[in-house]
């Protein structure tokens, strides 16, 4: 099962311009462009986390992002990726919705 599939339809199609901050994270994973949806923001937050190995190597779902970028706009040093609320907070703070 897909995570996609508890998504709602907003994300999957309605694009959003990141703030400043966040723009530059995804811009470190290699995001072209102003605008994004929401699901292609978390897909490079993904593949950030990845890169700069926030995550536990054996406690794989833990992302330690204190000292990072991640962690300032956050607002945390550590979250579980079970627990995606920190991180929706952090998008609604840090998106604009694009008019239709
Ligand atoms: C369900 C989803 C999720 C999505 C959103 C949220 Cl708010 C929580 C959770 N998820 C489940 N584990 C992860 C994850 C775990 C460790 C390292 C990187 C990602 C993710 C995250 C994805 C993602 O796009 N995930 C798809 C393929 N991922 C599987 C995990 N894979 C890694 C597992 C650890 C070893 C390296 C690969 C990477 C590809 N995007 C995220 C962005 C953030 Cl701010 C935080 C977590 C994730």
């Amino acid at each position: 099962p897909t995570e996609s599939a508890c998504r709602t339809s907003f994300e999957q199609i309605r694009k959003v311009q990141p703030k400043l901050p966040l723009q530059k994270i995804l811009q470190a994973v290699g995001a072209q462009g102003e605008t994004f949806t929401l699901k292609e923001i978390i897909h490079y937050l993904g593949e950030y986390i990845v890169l700069k190995e926030l995550y536990d190597k054996q406690q794989q779902h833990m992302v330690y992002c204190a000292g990072d970028q991640l962690g300032e706009l956050l607002g945390c040093e550590s979250f579980s990726v079970k627990d995606p609320s920190p991180v929706y907070d952090m998008l609604k703070r840090n998106v604009t919705s694009v008019p239709v």
